[in-house]
């Protein structure tokens, strides 16, 4: 194991890549890019509003320093401070002249000198008292939003709310001091005192006091809306009498009536009154309520003529509306604080970390440290990418949409056209009133007047309140994939498997993560851009990607669409062991190798079982911070994805036997970092059945023939209606987005694979799990207990200690290849030790305990 060299870990050479990219270079960005360098100082820039808001923060610092320090330091700046001995002409004035001034202590106290001393007596003595340091709470929320653009509070609220309590305290203060001070004091400051004294003068201390209890309160109901409650009486009527509508009263008439002749009563048709009806309709509506001892004289009925809700009386006040109803909140109990702890390192830990010290962290690169990263340079240069949609397109569309409606008499209020590459998106905004249905109703009509295929009408866009028109343009452009790679969305871009699916119909750079997805499934009619799509998605991977960390398995029944793949053989694919090819092409050959990739996929969940983690992110973390012990079965996984470019030919073909590890594998296999690209051009049912389409919640349609085709992939008709040529949707459970699909063209793929295959690759492909396709073998008669395995009774006691039947359990704790674990546990099948295989599950264990495993081993060693 080359764990040694693996401190050296560099990989400049990725970084250089993305630089040398031309496009990065072309001049026709480069006055772009030195625009935005140039400082600029304008207000919108946001830097004004910053600077402006760090001079707020300071300043209620200053002022909070300056009013703390008053409280302590007032008695002794007060000869400085005052009016009569110069206030703040004193300001400037030295030591001398402030004797002279008649100042007894001319050097002040205040923490913040002079000004500190002038301002403070000016706020606090001068003006609100202590009430000033809503100044400074005033001041930081100001600052604080202007600087971090954080909202604690909001800004209008607490402008509001200080200069009422700057006044409220103030005066309450300036209140409760009048009772025993004589003079203006700190507590309530000169505001206080005077407009106190002022007060009681016109309303008295009773007046004043009602009126301080006046504004209390009117603040506590605007902030909180407060309830005053008097003690509770008993609701009898749920309507004031002379709200009463007057089909209630007669009800309760009747009601009356019937009970007091003791008759049975009539059905009494009640209008829903207890919740707001949704509709007019509904409002019509009424439930029949029959009390039960009215119930035994049927005969005896009297018709009483049903009481019909009429709309208005649905809007009457409910008794208990929602905005009166208190709300209680029941305390909730404070979670108890963790008693702080430290951790002790295991010795595994120390060990790691002395490793780490040792070496570095492991570098799963080192074997291929060489490998350059293919470069955008191998992709070819379709020209200017421009979109070539000109104004008198857009009007004449625009028009024609425009006249379609008002033939159907829905008038618009609004329409707006964002143009894409291959189709340009009219939203618009219809007037009141209009029904959304009827808009969705005309799309062949509006598709017939504007001569085009592939319009598509979402009604209503999601999330924006418009109804959009999708029109294809005349002249579509291709996005090509160098286009996309060029840009600093895909250079910066840092997603586990990126894949670069195109544009959308705003023009926008589109990368999909396909470890999120976690599955894709593809599917669209013969020529419309499938193959294209695949190569795309293979291609943007190995752009990212370096051989340590990705492996494909390539499934083409068609042998011609992904062979051009086979050059990287070495490096990016995998195959099972003692296969010529690695490019999947036999179907009984796809069983297998599905197959295998569930043993990879059980391995790997014991791998991270034993890690106790719980995704391929967190183990590889573990194993490059070398506390995943190599000797132990512990290795770098990389990711594995399979593509299978013709889905349907395989289930023709092989039906269960291959749905069956599919599903599984889309069930299991997004946390180990399996993902599976499933395309097809027959996206019928029988193909794309439940089960797999359950655990694919990403799909990706190109044009499809049929509107039946569009709802079987995604749920939703729109595939039929596309324009070809790359144009596709891709659904991710929840959004429909129209893309135009990246173009890669035959020649680019085998530059690029020609180029990675050029490079020094691995001595093989990435060995899969051996298969050993079990049916029919290893029957018990032709198990030679001679014949066994040297650590035959060490697997015995292994699965029986662990309950486990598992070829992967003996191969990792007896430190055995999989061929030898495997022949192990068909003998210990053929002893009756484990049942038979069950596909991928593990096997079912036949003895319960350990005494009564040793008592038959001891049997067969007897029989020996
Ligand atoms: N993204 C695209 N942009 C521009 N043109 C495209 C795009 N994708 C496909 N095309 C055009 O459509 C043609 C057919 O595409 P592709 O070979 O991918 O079809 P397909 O769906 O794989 O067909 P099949 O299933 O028969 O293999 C391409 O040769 C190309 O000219």
């Amino acid at each position: 194991m080359a764990v040694r060299g693996n401190q050296f870990k560099t990989n400049t050479f990725r970084d250089k890549g993305a630089e040398n990219a031309p496009g990065k270079s072309s001049s026709s960005r480069q006055p772009k890019e030195k625009k935005e360098y140039l400082p600029s100082f304008d207000l919108q820039d946001g830097r004004a509003v910053k600077i402006v808001g760090l001079f707020f923060v300071i300043l209620s610092l200053y002022f909070l320093i300056a009013f703390t320090s008053y409280l302590f330091t007032w008695q002794d700046d007060q000869s400085y401070v005052i009016d009569a001995n110069g206030g703040w002409g004193n300001l400037f004035k030295t030591a001398e002249e402030l004797k002279d001034a008649g100042v007894d202590i001319p050097v002040v106290q205040n923490w913040l000198g002079k000004f500190g001393a002038l301002l403070s007596h000016q706020f606090i003595y001068e003006w609100f008292g202590i009430a000033s340091f809503l100044f400074v709470l005033a001041f930081f929320i100001i600052g604080y939003r202007l600087l971090f653009k954080v909202k604690i509070l909001s800004i209008s609220k607490t402008l509001g709310y200080s200069f009422f309590f700057l006044l409220f305290i103030s005066l309450t203060l300036g209140f409760a001091h009048g009772f025993w001070g004589e003079s203006p004091h700190y507590l309530e400051g000169e505001f206080g005192y005077w407009s106190n004294k002022l007060l009681s003068a016109q309303i008295g201390a009773a007046g004043v006091a009602g009126l301080i209890a006046f504004a209390g309160l009117t603040i506590l109901i605007i902030a909180y809306n407060i309830d005053f409650k008097l003690p509770e009486r008993k609701e009898k009527e749920v309507y004031l009498d002379n709200e009463t509508p007057d089909y209630v009263n007669e009800v309760r008439e009747k009601f009356a009536q019937n009970r007091a002749a003791e008759e049975p009563s009539e059905p009494i048709e009640f209008p829903v009154r207890d919740k707001p009806p949704v509709n007019n309709e509904r409002r019509q509506q009424n439930v029949v309520l029959q009390p039960s001892r009215f119930e035994e004289k049927e005969e005896d009925k009297q018709v009483i003529a049903p009481v019909v809700l009429s709309p208005l009386a649905t809007n009457l006040p409910l008794a208990t509306s929602a905005a009166a109803m208190p709300l209680t909140v029941e305390p909730t109990i404070e979670e108890e604080k963790e008693p702080a702890f430290t951790i002790e390192k295991t010795e595994e830990e120390k060990k790691s970390d002395d490793l780490v010290e040792q070496f570095g962290n492991y570098d799963e690169k080192l074997d291929l440290s060489g490998y350059k990263y293919p470069t955008v340079d191998l992709l070819e240069n379709y020209g200017t990418n421009k979109i070539s949609v000109n104004a008198e397109e857009l009007e004449a569309n625009k028009n024609k949409i425009v006249e379609t409606l008002n033939h159907y008499n829905i008038e618009i209020d609004k329409i707006k056209a964002t143009i894409g590459p291959t189709v340009t998106l009219y939203e618009i905004i219809p007037a009141p009133g209009v029904r959304i249905s009827k808009i969705k109703n005309l799309e062949d009509d509006i598709a017939l007047s504007l001569a085009a295929l592939g319009i598509r009408i979402i009604a209503p866009m999601p999330g924006k309140g418009t109804i959009g028109i999708e029109v294809p343009n005349q002249h579509p452009e291709m996005v090509p994939m160098r286009s996309i790679l060029n840009t600093e969305k895909w250079t910066q871009n840092t997603m586990d498997l990126p894949i670069a699916l195109g544009k959308t119909i705003s023009n926008e750079v589109f990368i999909a993560d396909l470890a999120k997805m976690p599955h894709l499934l593809v599917a669209g009619a013969t020529g419309q851009g499938k193959s294209v799509g695949i190569n795309s998605i293979l291609v943007s991977l190995l752009f990212k990607k370096h051989p340590a960390q990705l492996k494909f398995v390539l499934v083409d029944p068609k042998k011609v669409e992904l062979t051009l793949f086979n050059r990287i053989e070495r490096h990016f694919l995998a195959k099972l062991p003692g296969e010529a090819d690695a490019i999947i092409t036999d179907t009984k050959k796809v069983v297998n190798t599905l197959n295998s990739l569930c043993i990879e996929m059980d391995q790997r969940y014991d791998l991270l079982k034993d890690a106790q983690v719980r995704n391929l992110k967190e183990y590889n973390d573990k194993f490059i911070k070398r506390k995943l012990n190599p000797n132990n079965g512990h290795r770098f996984l990389p990711f594995i994805v399979l593509v299978v470019d013709e889905f349907a030919d395989l289930m023709m073909t092989a039906g269960k036997e291959v749905e069956a590890p599919i599903a599984r594998l889309a069930q299991l296999a997004r946390a180990i970092g399996i993902h599976l690209v499933l395309a097809t051009q027959r996206p019928s049912v029988n193909i794309i059945t439940g089960t797999i389409k359950a655990n694919f919640p990403a799909r990706l349609a190109f044009r499809v023939l049929s509107k039946i085709d569009s709802r079987t992939i995604l749920d939703s008709g729109g595939a039929d209606q596309l324009i070809g040529r790359g144009d596709m949707l891709l659904s991710t459970g929840s959004d429909l987005i129209r893309l135009q699909c990246a173009f890669v063209d035959t020649p680019e793929v085998d530059r690029i694979s020609e180029y990675i295959g050029n490079q020094r690759g691995y001595a093989d492909a990435y060995q899969l799990p051996e298969y050993i396709d079990e049916a029919g073998e290893g029957s018990k008669a032709d198990f030679d207990p001679n014949e066994r395995d040297k650590f035959f009774e060490d697997a015995a006691r292994l699965i029986v200690m662990h309950q486990q039947g598992s070829t992967s359990l003996i191969q990792r704790k007896l430190k055995l290849g999989y061929n030898r674990a495997g022949r192990i546990i068909d003998q210990l099948e053929a002893a009756g030790i484990v049942g038979p295989f069950e596909g991928s599950k593990a096997r079912e264990v036949l003895y319960p305990d350990e005494y009564s495993l040793e008592q038959f081993l001891n049997s067969m060693d007897d029989k020996d």
